[in-house]
């Protein structure tokens, strides 16, 4: 079972993260952590804050000389504007000599001291205030903030790594639509697409797409506005079988929409064609089974035409059948292979992986902080007033997506190692290859 947890503040000194359950052997080091982070903070259309934070990543437990090593790993995110902020945030009474009152970069008019009275619609603040007793939202917003979500990301960077190194599964996301702006449908990229994406000021891998959603965050800009949109994590190489049908909970498909609807700002999520499956009739909702090997597993629910872009890279992970493993005289043989003509599910069936591409969605509202002032009431007088305005950004769409990929990587992780389990990655590895040859005698292997 993998076990995980984050703690810190926005402005506190460090964000820390610690995951327990995770093998022996994963090879990750601080420049991996360190990568991930700084796509996390990609992006057109984040805010100030992003061009003068750094992440200061040290790992305090669980990676030897580059290695997992069983035990917890934990990891700290270090925040590179700490000092202005030891007064406010100070641990313990009366301590620090941070710089009070000096305004934030980008913020209009709000000391840094100022009890903040006035919470923000679309936050966390009212509903903290009043569940935990507090006086002012300032406890409420540095909890609820996003920059919560760099912890994610280094978790997700190891979970990542070990889903690669033990099961040849990768994962990939991009941004499918930010406002009214939608990319070509059916358009998924391939995990090499990564640095590409990375490149792109939006992570969407069509040029006219992309090209359209940043005149749209330009345009939301320069009239006072925000824009939301969604993203897409694919995940390629996962073997049939993770998650389960038996229980609600340990449905995979529950799993990751728990998983993408906690990350902040996310109100939607769907696998596969999701909503759109419920507009249709229920001929053409099914991925019909085929025997034979397609050689291509198929990311969307088209069946022609997007070979190109939907097919998988081909599943890494070795069989046993067909080397030495004592199959020879099984009746089905690895020849036969059952496979599905289209992946409308989005690779998913009764709760379980089904060796198709998996494909969710995650649909991120507008951000809430608004240039223009919105109605609230003070909680210290009980009357109408204007809420609080901290400087934000346009749009974090790209960057929710790497942080998508972080807690879909966190679920197939733990889904992963509770079918499959071992202590260290080849233990693993080879638990899994002998799953997958068990299929394969079976004439029931997803290639
Ligand atoms: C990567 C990322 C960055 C965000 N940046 C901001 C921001 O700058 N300003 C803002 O008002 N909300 C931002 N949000 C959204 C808020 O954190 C979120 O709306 C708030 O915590 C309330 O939670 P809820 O929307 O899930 O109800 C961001 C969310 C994410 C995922
Ligand atoms: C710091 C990060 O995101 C922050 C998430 C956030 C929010 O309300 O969620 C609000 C902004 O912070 P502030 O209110 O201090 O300007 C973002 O910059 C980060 O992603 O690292």
């Amino acid at each position: 079972m993998l076990r995980w947890l984050t703690a810190g503040e926005s402005h506190g000194p460090a964000l820390v993260a610690i995951a327990e359950g995770l093998p022996a052997g994963i090879e990750t080091s601080t420049k991996d952590i360190a990568h991930a982070l700084a796509r996390r903070r990609l992006g057109y259309g984040r805010g100030a804050r992003m061009k003068f934070e750094q992440d200061e990543v040290t790992i305090l437990g669980g990676l030897r000389h580059g290695l997992t090593q069983g035990g917890p790993f934990a990891v700290q995110i270090g925040n590179s504007e700490w000092p202005k902020w030891r007064t406010v945030m100070a641990a313990d009474p009366a301590e620090g000599d941070g710089e009070l009152d000096e305004l934030e970069p980008g913020t209009t008019g709000q000391a840094r001291s100022a009890p903040l009275t006035r919470p923000r619609p679309g936050h966390a603040d009212l509903a903290g205030i009043q569940k935990y007793g507090f006086t002012e939202a300032r406890p409420v917003l540095e909890r609820a903030s996003a920059r919560e979500t760099a912890a994610r990301v280094a978790l997700g960077e190891v979970a990542r790594a070990f889903l690669k190194q033990a099961a040849g599964v990768e994962l990939v996301s991009h941004v499918v639509e930010l406002g009214p702006v939608k990319a070509p449908a059916g358009l998924v990229p391939q995990p090499s697409d990564e640095e590409r994406l990375d490149a792109d000021p939006v992570r969407c891998l069509d040029a006219v797409a992309s090209a359209r959603m940043v005149e749209e965050i330009d345009l939301c800009h320069k009239e006072g506005d925000t824009m939301g949109g969604v993203v897409e994590v694919l995940a390629y190489g996962l073997p049939p079988g993770l998650g389960s049908h038996v229980h609600w909970d340990r449905r995979l498909d529950a799993r990751l929409a728990a998983a993408l609807m906690g990350i902040q700002a996310i109100k939607g999520v769907e696998l596969g064609d999701g909503f759109e499956l419920a507009r249709v009739r229920g001929s053409q909702a099914q991925d019909e089974i085929v025997p034979g090997n397609p050689g291509v597993h198929r990311a969307t629910g088209e069946s022609g035409g997007m070979e190109h872009s939907a097919a998988g890279p081909e599943r890494s992970i070795s069989r046993r059948t067909n080397q030495s493993g004592g199959m020879e005289h099984s009746a089905a043989g690895p020849e036969r292979s059952i496979s599905r003509r289209t992946n409308k599910s989005g690779g998913t069936e009764g709760g379980m992986s089904t060796g198709e591409v998996l494909r969710v969605r995650a649909a991120m509202k507008p951000i809430s902080t608004i240039p223009r002032a919105l109605a609230t009431v003070d909680v210290a007088t009980g009357e109408s007033a204007t809420a609080h305005h901290q400087r934000s950004d346009v749009c974090a769409v790209p960057a929710a997506g790497i942080v998508a990929e972080a807690m879909v990587a966190m679920v197939l992780a733990d889904a992963l190692l509770e079918k499959f389990g071992g202590d260290s990655v080849p233990e693993t590895r080879r638990n899994i290859e002998s799953y997958l040859a068990g299929l394969d005698e079976r004439g029931l292997g997803v290639h």
